[in-house]
């Protein structure tokens, strides 16, 4: 059993907080190893960034020129500190670019800019890999598979960190109950395709989602943002009861909550232009600001009073000032100091973190996932053809699609006699085949950035290898892509009249094949590098089209300058070509067209067709093995590019 599971605490046994006790008693650190949450601590956490850049002039030397931009350092955030208990909920608040998501997220370790400060876990210096199987982090976006029900997306993912049959089952029960989904557990996540869930319910679905891993540190992003306020409101009572039956730790930002929500937090950090205005219970936070001599006006909610008082942007500055200059000196920050000292935690260097050395701590080599590869691959697989099986925006929409082109091809090229002066009909069908089926693999796009989200979620928390992703990913594509190929190829090749030989069918139909597969490959590239759909769309256009140009249909290739002979090597077009040419000409002998049409009054070998081309010489399963190696290179590329730069950091 994994780490993760023994620390699992099931939701039937009750986990009490004594919160006002440890404010003012300064407990003693929870090193309980039974208790399930975490004791999360930050001291002096520290971001800058680099704003404006002198011209490129001036970089160089050449210019003194007053426009120069002066080039200077932004703090984002300024020696913020906290400390949340097992079994509490903080709320970080602040008005808009006080620095509320690159806190949470600096704690989280989700932000490429360097943090300097300190950050321990249990009173230890946090070490990242160990803390991703510790703390989860819910994003502000629900990414989830639409076409997966509440009860199959929680199963699946505690198949990622359960090795048990009956861990699953009660941690998934658990998680419904707690998230009040219980009643949903059948109903589909819905989306573009299908009905389903509210933006409240799929909210908690994805905190359930975490939840299963039973994680002992919860960060989650704006998590009310976008809901109703009843919405608000049970999320926020679904968390707190997380906290309270199994004890964790839960560190949330939170935009303009309704009076009740706010008062459901038991710790609250107020930030306004990246300094502490408040850490401390909400119910103290009247007093503390009474003590500085603000007063909060009738009939007024307290979340709105202070989020407004503390706004430097349409409030008035000095006052802002005044109140963030107060805050090292107030009773609250002495009792939050001095629990730090308590805990040994303060800016020295064994609790430095910084971007450059995020694991040169302790714990490295603790660095495991829950579950192993071959399981995780196995888990990702069924998910894999559950989704594709049931969402017509993965496969079935473009299966209609191909099978609605081939019938075109063969409408338009329809039963085609095996005659010379048909020759160029049967090759410029081929070329269509070749050329506009793969084009047609952009349709893949979407599907393949949606899913993208997802597994930026999951490799982000650390629920499995980007290497077992990979090759599940290539397992599921497989079988579908050929069942494409199948049917549009057959559909084809019998309309147009091709080569009626049963072999020749089977290789059009291989080939066509592993184009589509080389296809879908580079677009999983494009899909892993490109942000937007748009960009997506317009670099496959273009790299198709590009190829297309090198295919040996409308130049014969060895006519194209030297310079630029080279692309075609690297062009999947040209082997497909080539292949289905090699396939349809090849050791066939054209008779002559009855109606004796100059240029073909004679009988005309495949091969001096072929050789027009410059096919003759081709080797077209020579082709087909370096088509394969094409797609497991993209793959591969794909793989590595989601493994460097896909880690879930902003
Ligand atoms: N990578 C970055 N480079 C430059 N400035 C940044 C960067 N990240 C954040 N900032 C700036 O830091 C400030 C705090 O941003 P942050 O997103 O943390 O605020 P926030 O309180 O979460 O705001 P909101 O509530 O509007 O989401 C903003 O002024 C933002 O422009």
């Amino acid at each position: 059993m994994s780490a993760v599971e023994n620390n699992y605490t099931p939701y039937s046994e009750s986990y009490t907080v004594p919160i006002e006790e440890q404010q003012n008693d300064i407990p003693a650190p929870n090193t309980d190893s039974e208790s399930s949450g975490a004791l999360f601590a930050w001291h002096n956490i520290t971001v800058k960034v680099t704003v404006g850049s002198s011209s490129w002039k001036s970089k160089l030397g050449f210019s003194k020129s007053s426009k120069t931009v002066q080039v200077g350092e932004k703090l984002i955030l300024n020696s913020v500190s906290g400390i949340v208990e097992p079994g509490q909920v903080l709320f970080i608040m602040g008005p808009s670019g006080s620095g509320k998501s690159t806190l949470l997220d600096s704690l989280a370790d989700r932000v490429k800019l360097p943090v300097y400060g300190a950050v321990t876990l249990d009173g230890h210096p946090k070490d990242a890999f160990a803390f991703k199987q510790n703390a989860k982090y819910v994003e502000q976006f629900d990414h989830l598979f639409q076409s997966l029900t509440v009860k199959e997306t929680l199963s699946y993912a505690a198949q990622f960190y359960c090795n048990s049959e009956e861990c699953r089952a009660s941690r998934v029960e658990d998680a419904m109950e707690i998230l009040g989904l219980k009643n949903q557990q059948d109903v589909k996540v819905g989306g573009v395709f299908f009905r389903g869930l509210s933006g409240g319910q799929k909210r908690r679905l994805s905190v359930g989602v975490e939840l299963v891993s039973a994680p002992r540190l919860l960060f989650l992003d704006e998590p009310t943002s976008g809901l109703d306020s009843a919405s608000a409101f049970n999320l926020i009572q679904s968390l707190r009861n997380i906290a309270r039956t199994r004890g964790t730790t839960i560190v949330c930002t939170i935009h303009q909550p309704s009076e009740t929500v706010f008062e459901m937090c038991d710790q609250l950090l107020l930030l306004s232009g990246g300094r502490v205005a408040y850490f401390g219970p909400p119910k103290e936070t009247l007093n503390h600001f009474g003590q500085l001599g603000y007063s909060i006006p009738e009939h007024t909610s307290v979340a709105e009073w202070v989020i407004d008082l503390i706004n430097a942007d349409f409030g008035d500055v000095d006052s802002v000032n005044r109140i963030l200059d107060a805050w090292p000196n107030s009773e609250k920050a002495d009792l939050l100091y001095r629990r730090l000292k308590q805990l040994g935690i303060t800016d020295n260097d064994e609790f430095m973190v910084k971007k450059q050395t995020p694991l040169s701590s302790i714990g490295r080599k603790d660095v495991h996932f829950s579950t192993s590869m071959p399981w995780q691959t196995n888990v990702l697989v069924r998910r894999g053809f559950l989704n594709v099986l049931r969402n017509p925006a993965v496969i079935w929409l473009r299966f209609g699609m191909y099978v609605m082109l081939a019938i075109l091809i063969g409408i338009v090229w329809l039963r085609l006699a095996q005659t010379a002066s048909n020759m160029q009909n049967f090759a410029s069908a081929l070329f269509y085949v070749a050329a506009f089926m793969v084009f047609m693999s952009i349709s893949v796009l979407p599907a393949y950035l949606e899913e993208k989200e997802i597994f930026i979620r999951e490799r982000a928390n650390g629920t499995y290898h980007v290497l077992s992703y990979q090759v599940a990913h290539f397992i599921v594509d497989a079988p579908f892509v050929f069942l494409l190929a199948l049917a549009a190829g057959t559909i084809c090749y019998w309309l147009v009249g091709f080569n009626s030989a049963f072999g020749r069918y089977c290789f059009f139909v291989w080939t066509l094949f592993l184009s589509l597969l080389v296809a879908e490959s580079m677009m999983m590239v494009i899909a892993a590098i490109v942000p937007y759909f748009i960009v997506g769309i317009a670099m496959g256009a273009f790299v198709f089209g590009a190829f297309m140009c090198v295919q040996g249909f409308f130049i014969p290739l060895d006519n194209i300058g030297w310079w630029f002979r080279w692309f075609r090597y690297i062009a999947l077009n040209y082997y497909s070509f080539a292949s289905f040419m090699k396939n349809e000409f090849s050791n066939l002998v054209f008779s002559p067209s009855p109606d004796y049409i100059p240029p073909y009054p004679n009988p005309v070998a495949g091969e001096t067709y072929l050789a027009q081309f410059g096919f003759a010489t081709v080797n077209a399963w020579g082709y087909s093995g370096v088509m394969i190696g094409m797609a497991i290179i993209y793959r591969i590329i794909a793989g590595v590019w989601m493994w460097w730069f896909h880690t879930g950091k902003h």
